[in-house]
């Protein structure tokens, strides 16, 4: 059922605008690789060529030995999900999951023991089979989606999407009842997400798309704790980033004349990784400390987040306490926690 997914130098473009820029990657049998990026960089569009739904300029994408860039839609045996869930609404829940079977000639036996296999595996009782889609809510009309998706045995999964119109706690438990689904049939599937705690999560391997190209392609952990670019730090969720001067970062990391007193640097670090210390507190050698104030103090459950001005600009940190407005604190940054880049000049 599931095959190695591999893209080579795919280029897709609109009336001429390029959208994917020889894109490559290789996803292997009965892997799940999400795809996170800003809106408009490409993502539907790549989930699309893969489907065959568009045409391509150049490249190949190849399933097992196979390559299917000219095969139709239908004969590429990957089956997409969507965002809206896409259901017939003239059809019950039956309907629906039976569809693709119907259309590919299994008997009426056939049909019913697979629907009813379906919609054990994701977890709907048999006697909604019956009822219209029009009738469920979102997580049962997403479960039936997934369904009808499974059913035909596709060779890879396409997944646009698919828990963004849920609520959060159905978003939760959906996420990952697809995710034991995968991992126990051993599908091979793209997700395409907006939320980086969704890919973290489900992922096996992420791929951080910028302007139609991947800017990195890795496992969560590695894209998490080391990200190869600023756009991909910005986009992992280190939502402090301080632009300073090379000799600004020698006096800051103790480390004379190591770096161009001209060139520009982005430091990155997550507000939970950093530290709020106090005069009276030991200074730790292990790292950057950054003279500070309280600009404000926000209530987060676990612990309070203090947004903090320095002479490099303003941050985040979080603490246990809420502290005063103009309180002076120093910020501590570990050095495993700090991410530099070069950044480029502005003119
Ligand atoms: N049918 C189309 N005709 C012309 N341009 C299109 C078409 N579909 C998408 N585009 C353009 O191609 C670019 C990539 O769009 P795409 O939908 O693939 O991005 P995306 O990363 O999936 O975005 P989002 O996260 O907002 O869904 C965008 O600039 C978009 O405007």
């Amino acid at each position: 059922m599931s095959k190695t997914l591999r893209i080579e130098q795919l280029s897709v473009s609109y009336a001429g605008k390029p959208v994917l820029c020889e894109l490559s990657m290789a996803i292997q049998r009965g892997e799940m690789v999400a795809l996170l990026g800003p809106s408009g960089c490409g993502k539907t569009t790549l989930l699309n060529a893969l489907c065959g739904f568009i045409q391509t300029d150049r490249g190949q994408i190849w399933l097992d030995n196979e390559d299917v860039t000219q095969a139709n839609a239908q004969s590429r045996q990957m089956v997409q999900v969507f965002q809206s869930y896409a259901l017939w609404p003239h059809m019950s829940v039956f309907g629906n999951i039976a569809y693709g079977l119907k259309v590919r000639g299994w008997s009426a036996k056939a049909i019913e023991q697979r629907v009813a296999q379906m919609l054990e595996l994701v977890n709907l009782p048999w006697v909604l089979a019956k009822s219209s889609v029009t009738t469920l809510s979102g997580g049962q009309c997403q479960r039936v989606a997934l369904a009808r998706a499974l059913a035909v045995k596709p060779s890879v999964l396409l997944l646009d999407e698919p828990l963004s119109n849920l609520d959060a706690k159905v978003r939760l438990s959906v996420r990952h009842e697809i995710k034991q689904l995968q991992q126990q049939l051993g599908f091979t599937s793209v997700l395409v997400t907006h939320d980086r705690e969704e890919a973290l999560v489900m992922a096996d391997r992420i791929a951080v798309m910028n302007q139609g190209k991947i800017e990195q392609f890795c496992e969560p952990e590695t894209i998490y704790h080391h990200p190869k670019s600023a756009f991909v730090a910005d986009f992992m969720g280190l939502d402090n980033h301080f632009r300073v001067r090379g000799e600004q970062l020698n006096q800051l990391l103790k480390e004379d004349s190591k770096r161009s007193a001209q060139q520009y640097y982005s430091i990155y670090f997550r507000p939970e990784s950093a530290q709020i210390l106090f005069s009276a507190d030991s200074f730790p050698s292990d790292g950057i400390g950054i003279d500070a104030r309280v600009s404000q103090s926000v209530f987060q459950g676990q612990s309070y987040r203090h947004g903090l001005e320095t002479v490099y600009g303003a941050c985040w940190c979080d603490y246990e306490q809420p502290l005063a407005h103009g309180q002076s604190v120093k910020l501590f940054i570990p050095l495993r926690a700090l991410h530099i880049f070069v950044a480029p000049s502005v003119h």
